[in-house]
C-alpha cells in the first residue's frame, strides 16, 4: 500500500548535516498493523513525516498504492494526505474547542454542513467509548480520554492509514493497553491500515503483525513481530527485545537454560507441563514474563538440570515449539 524506495533525508543545520533517514526501504501491506522502533533520535518521527509527505525526502520515492507521490501536484498530495490520520504524543487537541467540536474540525475544514459533522462527530466518540464527554473540553479529560477524542478526529475524515507517532508513551501501561486494543478493533472493524511509531517494545508486541527496527536513520532489521521478538538480529533489537535492566536475574552465577515465550502459549501451564514431564525439581533462577491478553511474553531463566533432565525438558520445549537456549556462564 505504502512503498518507501530508498528514502534519505538530510537536514542541513549550521555548518553542519544531519542524515536523519538513511536509505530506507519499507514496504506497508494493506490492513496491516507496522511498527517502526527505535530509540530516541533514530529517526522515526522524520520517516513518518516523509510517508505522509510533510517532509520531502532529499532522494528516494514514496509511493502510495501506484502513485509517486514525489512527483504528485498539490490536488494529487492533498487527496493522499486526506487519505492518511495521524495520532500524536501530545493528543493537539484544540483547547478552546469541546471534545465534539474537536472532532467536528477537519469535518468542517472539509467542508461538510455542521449538522451533519456533528452527527458524524457524534458516532465517532461513541466508536472511541467516550460519547459521555461529548461537550467537555480537553483539559477535563485525562490523557487516555484526550487520546481518545484524537483518534476520534483523525478518523473523522474516514482514512485509510493511521499513523500514531508515539500515541502512547504519555499514558500508564494499563491506559496504554486499552488505547492499543481500541486500534487493535479500528484496524480490525474498519480495516484501516495502522502505522506505529514507538519506543517500547511491549507495544509492538501487542498489536503489530511487523516490525521496522531503525537505529541512526537506518532501519537495522525488520520481519514478523514474533520472529523479531524470538531471535533478534540486529544490536538495536536484541536491545529493544532484552533491555539490561529487564534481565530476570542480573548476573546468573549457574549455568541455565533461558526460555522464551512468544505469546503463543500462557507460562503457567508451560510451566506445570514442564515439570511434570522432566520428572525433577527445576530451579528458577528468574523470569520476567508478562501477560498479555491470556498469553505470555518475556522470558525464565531455569538452572541447567543434569543431562537426562536437561533432555527431557528441550524434547518438551521442542514439542511446544518454544525457542530457548543454553547459557554457560562464564566463571572466570
Ligand atoms: N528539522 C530538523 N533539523 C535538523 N535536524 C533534525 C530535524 N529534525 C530531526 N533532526 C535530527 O534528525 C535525527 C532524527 O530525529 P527524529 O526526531 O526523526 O528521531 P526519532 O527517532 O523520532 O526520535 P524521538 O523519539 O526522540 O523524536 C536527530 O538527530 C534529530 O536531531
Amino acid at each position: 500500500m505504502i512503498r518507501l524506495e530508498h528514502v534519505t533525508k538530510k537536514f542541513k543545520t549550521k555548518g553542519n548535516e544531519v542524515i536523519a533517514v538513511n536509505d530506507v526501504s519499507l514496504d506497508i501491506n494493506k490492513g496491516e498493523i507496522f511498527g517502526i522502533i527505535g530509540f530516541s533520535g533514530a529517526g522515526k518521527s522524520t520517516l513518518v513525516r516523509c510517508i505522509n509527505l510533510l517532509e520531502v525526502p532529499t532522494s528516494g520515492a514514496v509511493y502510495f498504492e501506484d502513485t509517486d507521490l514525489m512527483k504528485a501536484d498539490k490536488k494529487e498530495l492533498r487527496a493522499y494526505r486526506q487519505k492518511i490520520g495521524m495520532i500524536f504524543q501530545q493528543f493537539n487537541l484544540l483547547a478552546q474547542r469541546t471534545v465534539l467540536d474537536n472532532v467536528c474540525y477537519p469535518l468542517e475544514v472539509a467542508g461538510m454542513k455542521k449538522k451533519e459533522a456533528r452527527e458524524r462527530a457524534g458516532e465517532l466518540l461513541e466508536l472511541v467509548g467516550i460519547a459521555d464527554k461529548a461537550e467537555a473540553y480537553p483539559s477535563q479529560l485525562s490523557g487516555g480520554q484526550k487520546q481518545r477524542v484524537a483518534i476520534a478526529r483523525a478518523l473523522s475524515t474516514n482514512p485509510e492509514v493511521l499513523l500514531c507517532d508515539e500515541a502512547t508513551s504519555a499514558l500508564d501501561p494499563i491506559t496504554t493497553r486499552s488505547i492499543l486494543e481500541l486500534l487493535k478493533n479500528i484496524n480490525k472493524n474498519m480495516g484501516v491500515t495502522i502505522i506505529v511509531i514507538t519506543h517500547e517494545m511491549k507495544v509492538v508486541e501487542q498489536i503489530c503483525d511487523r516490525v521496522a527496527i531503525m537505529s541512526k536513520g537506518s532501519v537495522e532489521e525488520e520481519g514478523t513481530v514474533q520472529s523479531v521478538f524470538l531471535s533478534p538480529q540486529s544490536e538495536t533489537g536484541k536491545k529493544l527485545v532484552l533491555p539490561e535492566e529487564k534481565e530476570p536475574v542480573s548476573s546468573p552465577t549457574k549455568n541455565y537454560l533461558r526460555i522464551v515465550f512468544d505469546g503463543q502459549s500462557s507460562s503457567e501451564p508451560v510451566l506445570a507441563d514442564l515439570i511434570l514431564e522432566s520428572n525433577a525439581k527445576l530451579n528458577i533462577l528468574g523470569a520476567n514474563t508478562e501477560d498479555i491478553g491470556g498469553s505470555a511474553y518475556g522470558q525464565m531463566l531455569i538452572e541447567k538440570p543434569d543431562q537426562e533432565t536437561l533432555e527431557r525438558v528441550k524434547n518438551y520445549l521442542d514439542k511446544k515449539k518454544m525457542s530457548y537456549e543454553e547459557v554457560e556462564v562464564d566463571r572466570a
